[in-house]
């Protein structure tokens, strides 16, 4: 049985995670525009790929359910391992995640769960252990993203809700909202969320999963 490490709680079943993903044809419209290369469905899926890999490789982690519309990626993440399953249409971000959580906590209602984004291409399990393991020390806590005003995780003890409050200026607004900001140094890869093609550069600079190198060569190469 996996365990919640220092700080556990109630149910020491490990964290379960909930990642969302908007339809892939809707997907990194700023890093498409920039890149000049239109849509990037292949793109965004390749980071969702290669972060939910990570996060199921993470000792901490017991299982991850994405929210999702699109159905490539339902499939395409569900054969790595995750759980798909639909957005309430028209919701937004934030009513995903909650939903993504209810999901989870329908289940197992002493789950401890937490919101990580789609877009972590170079995330290393080991750094998203010890990030995990700072935040069962809090009822919720969160990870401020690279940039340092989003949010890149979002984490909820059993018996808190999540409130998640993602989109602009994050960071403030989680912090705010009463979570407990994660401080760690040296989690880069968990920060390192990716928007724009410098965001791209800096994480492939980290070192990127399988199939964001090779969507990032073929993106390269259509230059
Ligand atoms: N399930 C679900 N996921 C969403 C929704 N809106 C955004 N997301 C996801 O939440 C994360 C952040 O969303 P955005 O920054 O708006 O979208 P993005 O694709 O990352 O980038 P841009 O298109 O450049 O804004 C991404 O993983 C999105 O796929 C939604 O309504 N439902
Ligand atoms: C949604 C967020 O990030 P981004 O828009 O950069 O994906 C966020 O940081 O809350």
């Amino acid at each position: 049985m996996r365990s919640l490490g220092e700080g556990g709680c109630a149910d020491a079943g490990g964290w379960s995670l909930v990642v969302p993903l908007k339809p892939l044809s809707r997907a990194k419209s700023r890093l498409a525009r920039e890149a000049g290369a239109g849509p990037t469905p292949g793109l965004a899926l390749a980071f969702a790929q290669d972060t939910v890999a990570a996060a199921l490789a993470c000792p901490a982690v017991r299982d991850v359910v994405v929210v999702t519309d699109d159905p490539l990626a339902g499939a395409e993440l569900g054969a790595l391992g995750a759980r798909a399953v639909r957005d309430e249409p028209g919701s937004g971000l934030n009513a995903a995640l909650a939903h993504g959580a209810r999901v989870v906590r329908q289940v197992r209602p002493g789950a401890a769960v937490a919101a990580l984004n789609a877009d972590l291409p170079a995330l290393r399990p080991t750094e998203l252990a010890r990030v995990l393991r700072t935040a069962a020390r809090s009822p919720r806590a969160f990870l401020a993203d690279a940039a340092g005003v989003g949010t890149t995780l979002l984490c909820a003890l059993p018996g808190t809700e999540l409130a998640p409050a993602f989109g602009a200026l994050s960071r403030a607004r989680h912090r705010d909202s009463g979570a407990t900001e994660i401080p760690l140094a040296d989690v880069d890869s968990v920060r390192r969320d990716v928007d724009t093609v410098e965001d791209l550069h800096a994480a492939l600079a980290l070192g990127v999963g399988p199939r964001t190198a090779a969507a990032a060569a073929l993106l390269a190469a259509s230059d």
